[in-house]
């Protein structure tokens, strides 16, 4: 399928685990309805974003609510649909993980954030994802109608060269549920995806909760971006649907006007996956 609708769910999160799945499914039938065939979730959808709620929240997958509502979703309204994140627990370890479901409701893909999210930058923000959960070690990509699409969460974005072996892998679409804050939201989350769209010549989707008011402030502003680096759609704080029709003959264009894939200097250096 070369044009497809998409809609980005920018979710309002609260502490109620079972408010936040039956929101999200509200979000994704309305989706369903604006004539939306995939259709994605923030992450973090199913509990507040901090290391003190991972293990709460966790859930082994694919059993538990959160994946029974995902796969009954998926199902009933006939979609692919990107699961957000929610913690996953896994042998006593812990992962900020992504899962995707096809229209049949089945899982089709499991991606643990693999770059987890250590930052301090005194007097605005210290954030340390490792204190709770481990990171994951397997780039993860899924057939979406013929596309191949490449996952990624959140701090992941700032790592080219994840993106970089997912174009090497033949994808034309990298989803990445995130929850940028405050502080790096308003100058990195837009540029840094309009970065790896435009370094890869591929569409990116970046997902965020809907701005809430205490603990850790989700800066939002969910994001469809072309091939060309332009930005196709945009979010702002508050929970909405951003809906946008991709086409991907973009991508082949972009691609072929513009060809610097093959023009790498590959005999001086690469981007190589050690596993
Ligand atoms: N929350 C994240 O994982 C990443 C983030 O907010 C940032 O990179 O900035």
């Amino acid at each position: 399928m070369k044009i497809f609708r998409s809609a980005l769910l920018q979710l309002q999160v609260c502490e109620d685990r079972l408010k936040n799945l039956e929101r999200a499914a509200n979000l994704i039938q309305q989706a369903k309805n604006l004539g939306a065939n995939l259709v994605a979730l923030p992450e973090c959808f199913n509990s507040p974003y901090g290391t003190k709620f991972f293990e709460e929240y966790a859930e082994s997958i694919p059993n538990g609510p959160t994946c029974d509502m995902l796969s009954k979703a998926a199902k009933e309204n006939n979609i692919f649909l990107v699961g957000g994140t929610f913690p996953e627990k896994d042998n006593n370890k812990f992962y900020n993980t992504c899962t995707v479901w096809n229209p049949d409701g089945q899982l089709i893909a499991k991606y643990r954030k693999m770059h987890l999210f250590d930052i301090d930058i005194p007097g605005k923000i210290t954030f340390k994802e490792s204190e709770t959960l481990h990171p994951g070690n397997e780039l993860v990509t899924f057939d979406f109608q013929g596309i191949k699409v490449g996952l990624g969460i959140c701090y992941d974005l700032r790592f080219e060269e994840l993106a970089k072996l997912y174009r090497i892998m033949g994808c034309k679409l990298l989803i990445y549920p995130g929850a940028f804050n405050m502080t790096t939201g308003p100058i990195h989350w837009e540029l840094l995806q309009r970065s790896r769209a435009l370094d890869n010549q591929l569409y990116v989707f970046g997902i965020s909760p809907a701005r809430n008011e205490s603990g850790y402030i989700a800066w939002g502003h969910s994001q469809v971006t072309d091939p060309w680096g332009k930005v196709l759609a945009q979010a702002d704080a508050k929970e909405e649907i951003v809906q946008a029709d991709i086409d991907l003959n973009e991508c082949d264009d972009v691609r072929q006007q513009i060809p610097i894939f093959g023009q790498r200097r590959t005999d001086i250096y690469d981007t190589v996956r050690k596993y």
